[in-house]
C-alpha cells in the first residue's frame, strides 16, 4: 500500500506574480467593446458610488452606468487605478468620473467620502459596496493580522459605508439604494473561511438593514458573484487558476460584465421592489463544483472530488 501523499499548502503573494503570467479580466479595450441590453439613458439624473472600482467588477460597473448616464464617484486605495477607470469613462462617454482615494477600512475617511460625493454631486442614490478582497489559505494555518485584514476589510469596511451614506439619507430625507457585492457563500468557501465569515456578516446584516431602513426608503440588496476573472485573480496561483472553472456546473468563468450589468438592473427603476435579496451569479456553483484556491488537501481529491 503507497503512503498517503502529504498537501502542502501553497501561500501565493501578488509579489510572486510576474510578467511571463497571463493578464486577468477584461481590460479596457475589451470593456469598450461590451454590449449592453440595457437603453441609453437608463440611469440618467442617478448619482452612484461605487468602491474598489479601479479594477475588476467596480470599474466596468463604474463604466457600465456612465454608459448608461449616471453621474458617477468612485473610490479605491490606489489613485493609479483609480485613474484608469477616469479616462476610460472620459475617452468613452465624455463625462467626468469623481475619483477619491479612500481606505473603507477607515470610518473617517469613509465619512470624508460621503460628505465629498455629496458636495460635489448634491446626494447619492446609489452605493456599490465592492471593494473587498481575501488571500487563499487553509483556515488553521491565519494569522491573526490576516485574518483581521480580511474581516476589516470586507465586513467593516462595507459597514462603514453603509452606515455613512444611510446617515445621510435619514438626515436629507431622500431615499436610498445600496447593493453589496459579497461572494457565494451557500456551500462555505474552504481555503477562504476568513471571506466566507465576513461575506456571510455582511448578507445577513443586509436582510436586517433592508427592514429597519425600510422606513427611510432605503433598500439594501447584495450581488453574489461565483468566480469572475478579475485583476484579482493575481492572488491566486497558477495552478489553481487552471481549475477554477471546476467551480460550477456550467465550467466556465464570469466575467466582470456579467455582474455588471446586474449592477445595473438593481440601481435601476425596475429594481424599485427589490429589497434585502441575493442575486447570486455563479453559474451554479451554489449546487455544484469546488475551489480549493490553495490546492485540494489529499483527502478530498483521493475520493474523486474534484
Ligand atoms: C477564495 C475563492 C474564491 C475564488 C474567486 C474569488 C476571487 C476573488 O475574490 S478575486 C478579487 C478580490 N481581490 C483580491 O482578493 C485582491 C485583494 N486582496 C487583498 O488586498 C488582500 O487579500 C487583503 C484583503 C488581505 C488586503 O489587506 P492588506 O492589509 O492590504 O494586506 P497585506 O498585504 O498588508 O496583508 C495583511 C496580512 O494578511 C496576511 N496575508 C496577506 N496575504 C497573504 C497570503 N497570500 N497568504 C497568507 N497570508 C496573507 C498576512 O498576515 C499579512 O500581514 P503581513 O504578513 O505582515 O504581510
Ligand atoms: N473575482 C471573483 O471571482 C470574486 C470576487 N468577489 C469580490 O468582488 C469584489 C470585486 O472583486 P474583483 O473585481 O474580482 O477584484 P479586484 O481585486 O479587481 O477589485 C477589488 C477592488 O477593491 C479595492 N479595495 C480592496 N481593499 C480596499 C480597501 N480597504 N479600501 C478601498 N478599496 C479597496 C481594490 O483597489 P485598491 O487595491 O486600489 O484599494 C480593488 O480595486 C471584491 O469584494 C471581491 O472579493 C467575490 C466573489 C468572487
Amino acid at each position: 500500500m503507497s503512503a498517503p501523499k502529504t498537501f502542502e499548502p501553497k501561500i501565493f503573494r501578488p509579489e510572486d506574480d510576474g510578467p511571463d503570467r497571463p493578464r486577468r479580466g477584461l481590460d479596457d479595450e475589451s470593456l469598450r467593446t461590451q454590449t449592453t441590453i440595457y437603453r441609453d439613458d437608463l440611469l440618467a439624473g442617478q448619482t452612484m458610488l461605487i468602491t474598489g472600482a479601479g479594477s475588476g467588477m467596480g470599474k466596468a460597473a463604474a463604466y457600465l452606468a456612465a454608459r448608461l448616464g449616471a453621474q458617477v464617484a468612485i473610490c479605491g486605495r490606489d489613485p493609479d487605478k483609480l485613474d484608469t477607470t477616469v479616462k476610460l469613462v472620459r475617452e468613452e462617454t465624455g463625462s467626468e468620473v469623481l475619483a477619491v482615494p479612500t481606505n473603507i477600512r477607515d470610518p473617517e475617511a469613509v465619512e470624508a467620502l460621503i460628505d465629498k460625493v455629496h458636495g460635489h454631486f448634491g446626494g447619492i442614490d446609489t452605493i456599490v459596496n465592492n471593494a473587498g478582497g481575501q488571500f487563499p489559505q487553509d483556515a488553521i494555518d491565519f494569522s491573526r493580522k490576516g485574518w483581521l485584514a480580511v474581516i476589516d476589510t470586507n465586513l467593516n469596511g462595507t459597514w462603514w459605508m453603509m452606515q455613512e451614506a444611510a446617515k445621510r439619507w435619514r438626515e436629507i430625507g431622500k431615499p436610498g439604494n445600496i447593493i453589496n457585492i459579497v461572494a457565494n457563500v451557500e456551500r462555505g468557501m474552504p481555503q477562504a473561511a476568513h471571506t466566507c465569515a465576513a461575506r456571510a456578516g455582511v448578507i445577513y446584516l443586509s436582510k436586517t438593514l433592508a427592514t429597519e431602513w425600510s422606513r427611510w426608503n432605503i433598500r439594501v440588496n447584495c450581488i453574489g458573484p461565483g468566480v469572475i476573472e478579475t485583476e484579482g485573480f493575481r492572488m491566486y496561483p497558477e495552478e489553481a487558476l487552471a481549475r477554477f472553472h471546476k467551480a460550477n456546473p456550467m465550467k466556465m468563468r464570469g466575467n466582470a460584465w456579467d455582474v455588471a450589468e446586474a449592477i445595473a438592473y438593481l440601481s435601476s427603476p425596475a429594481a424599485r421592489f427589490i429589497n434585502g435579496d441575493l442575486l447570486i451569479i455563479d453559474g451554479g456553483q451554489a449546487q455544484w463544483g469546488v475551489i480549493w484556491p490553495a490546492g485540494m488537501p489529499d483527502y478530498f481529491s483521493e475520493d474523486g472530488a474534484a
